[in-house]
C-alpha cells in the first residue's frame, strides 16, 4: 500500500473512533438523564413537562425562559374560596413550581357553586386539603403546600420568615386580612395580587409592584365594618369571582415571567351585568403612606382586627341585645308555630327561596316604613280580636330579628302586642327541628 494511502486510512480510523466515542458518550448521558427523569434535549424540563406546557411555552410572551421562571417560583395564596380556587387552578396548570395554600375553613355545600376545586365528596373537609388533592390531580409535577390556619400577624410572620415568596395572591374576603397581606407584602417587598367579587361585580389590581401604590396608599383608613357586605349576605354569581380569580392568575404569571403590562397603578372593574371591563387609573404611591411611605409609621405587623374593627373570620358573630324573657327557644317555637303570628324579617328574595308556612315576610330594611307600620297595625288588630297577642320574629340566624324586636317594641309601645325573638333563627330551626329546611 502506498504510504499516503496508509496515512489516510489511519486518519479515517481515528475519526471513526472519535465518532463512536461521541455516540457512546451521548447514549451514556441520555441513559443517565433518563434515569434521573430528565430530558436529553433540554435539561430544565422532563419530556412530559415540555409537551405539557408546549402550548404556552411556544408563545413569545412565555418562551422557555418564562416557563423556567414559573417552575422556579414560589407563591402564596391566602383563601381557597371563590377567588383562590380559580387562581390556584390556573397557576398550578401553568406550572408554577411551588404553591402554598392558606385557609382555616372547611368546605360547605354553599361553597360549591363557585369554589371549583372542591366537590360534593369534600364537604366538611378542610378547604386546603380538598384544594391540594384537586391541584395534584391536575398537575403532579408541582409542589403544593396546604396550611390549614387562620392568617394573622403571628401565623403569617412565621411563614414569611421561613419562605421567600415571589408573589402573594389575596383570595380572602375581609378587610382585616386585606390590610394584613398588604403590610406583609410591603415589609417583605412582595407584589400583592388583589381581587374581590360580590354579586355581579368584581375588582382587580396589583399592589406594591415596581414602585406602584399599596393598598394603604389608596385606603389609609379601613371602611366602617357595617359598610362591608359579604358574599354570604349579598350573594355572588360563581362566574364573577371565577373571572376575577382567573385574572389574578394571569397577573401573577405576568409578574413571575417578568412580562410587561402588569395591572399596577390601575384598577380593573368588571361588571358582569353588562359584561364590561373598565380600567381606572389609581393614585400614585403616597409618599406619606403609613407603611410604604418615606417615613413609615407601621414597621411591624399590627392587630388588624383591632385596626379595622371587624373580624377576619367571616363566621357570623351572634349579637345578644334582648332579655331572656323576650326570646323563645327554637324547639318551643316549633310547637306553637301554627297558631301564632310569625314575622320573617329576611329580605324578600330569601323569603321567596324558602319559608316556613303561616309566616308573614316583613324585610328588616323596611320595618321603619309608614306603609309597613299600617300593614302591621291592621294585622295585629285582627289578631288581637282573635285573642292572639304574641308575635314571634324570625330571621336567618337570629340577629336581624333581635334588632327588629327592639324596633317593633318602640313602634308599638302603645299596643298590647308582645314581641318575641326566635333564638338562632332558621339556622337553628334547620339544625334542631327539621333538617330538610335549607340551611344556607
Ligand atoms: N385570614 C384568613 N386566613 C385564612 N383564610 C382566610 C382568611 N380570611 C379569609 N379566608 C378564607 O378565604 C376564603 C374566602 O372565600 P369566599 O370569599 O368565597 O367566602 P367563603 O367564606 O368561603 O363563603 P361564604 O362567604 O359564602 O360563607 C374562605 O375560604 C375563608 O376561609
Ligand atoms: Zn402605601
Amino acid at each position: 500500500m502506498p504510504k499516503q494511502d496508509f496515512e489516510d486510512l489511519k486518519l479515517e480510523i481515528k475519526r471513526l473512533r472519535e465518532e463512536l466515542h461521541q455516540k457512546e458518550e451521548f447514549l451514556r448521558e441520555r441513559q443517565y438523564k433518563k434515569l434521573q427523569g430528565k430530558n436529553v434535549y433540554n435539561d430544565q424540563f422532563t419530556t412530559e413537562e415540555i409537551v405539557r406546557y408546549s402550548r404556552q411555552m411556544i408563545m413569545p410572551n412565555i418562551n422557555p425562559h418564562g416557563q423556567i421562571a414559573l417552575k422556579n417560583s414560589k407563591i402564596l395564596i391566602v383563601g381557597v374560596g371563590g377567588l383562590g380556587c380559580p387562581a390556584a387552578l390556573y397557576l398550578a396548570s401553568a406550572g408554577v413550581g411551588e404553591i402554598t395554600l392558606i385557609d382555616y375553613d372547611e368546605v360547605e355545600l354553599t361553597n360549591l357553586h363557585r369554589q371549583i376545586l372542591h366537590s360534593e365528596s369534600d364537604i366538611d373537609i378542610p378547604k386546603v386539603e380538598s384544594a391540594y388533592n384537586s391541584l395534584k390531580r391536575i398537575n403532579s409535577h408541582i409542589k403544593v403546600i396546604p396550611l390549614r390556619l387562620h392568617a394573622n400577624s403571628l401565623t403569617i410572620k412565621d411563614i414569611i420568615t421561613k419562605n421567600k415568596y415571589h408573589v402573594i395572591v389575596d383570595g380572602s374576603d375581609n378587610v382585616a386580612t386585606r390590610y394584613l397581606l398588604n403590610d406583609v407584602c410591603v415589609m417583605n417587598d412582595i407584589p400583592l395580587v388583589s381581587g374581590s367579587a360580590l354579586q355581579m361585580e368584581g375588582q382587580l389590581t396589583v399592589y406594591h409592584y415596581q414602585g406602584g401604590p399599596c393598598y394603604r396608599c389608596l385606603f389609609p383608613v379601613p371602611p366602617p365594618p357595617h359598610a362591608v357586605t359579604s358574599c354570604g349576605d349579598g350573594g355572588v354569581l360563581g362566574a364573577v369571582p371565577g373571572t376575577i380569580g382567573v385574572l389574578q392568575a394571569l397577573e401573577t404569571i405576568k409578574i413571575l415571567t417578568n412580562s410587561s403590562g402588569v395591572l399596577s397603578g390601575r384598577l380593573l372593574l368588571f361588571d358582569g351585568t353588562n359584561t364590561t371591563f373598565r380600567n381606572v387609573k389609581l393614585r400614585e404611591r403616597n409618599l406619606k403612606c403609613d407603611v410604604c411611605g418615606e417615613n413609615p409609621t407601621v414597621k411591624t405587623l399590627i392587630d388588624y382586627e383591632l385596626f379595622c374593627g371587624s373580624s377576619s373570620h367571616d363566621k357570623v358573630i351572634n349579637i345578644d341585645i334582648l332579655k331572656c324573657n323576650e326570646q323563645i327557644d327554637i324547639i318551643d317555637f316549633s310547637t306553637i308555630l301554627k297558631d301564632n303570628v310569625v314575622l320573617d324579617v329576611r329580605p324578600k328574595i330569601e323569603y321567596q327561596m324558602c319559608n316556613l308556612p303561616n309566616t308573614v315576610n316583613i324585610p328588616f330594611t323596611e320595618i321603619e316604613k309608614d306603609d309597613v307600620f299600617e300593614k302591621l297595625n291592621k294585622l295585629f288588630k285582627n289578631k288581637l280580636a282573635d285573642g292572639i297577642k304574641n308575635v314571634y320574629v324570625l330571621c336567618r340566624r337570629g340577629n336581624d330579628s333581635q334588632r327588629a324586636v327592639s324596633c317593633l317594641k318602640k313602634k308599638f309601645s302603645e299596643s298590647p302586642i308582645i314581641f318575641y325573638n326566635v333564638k338562632g333563627g332558621l339556622h337553628a330551626y334547620s339544625k334542631f327541628v327539621d333538617t330538610s329546611f335549607p340551611r344556607y
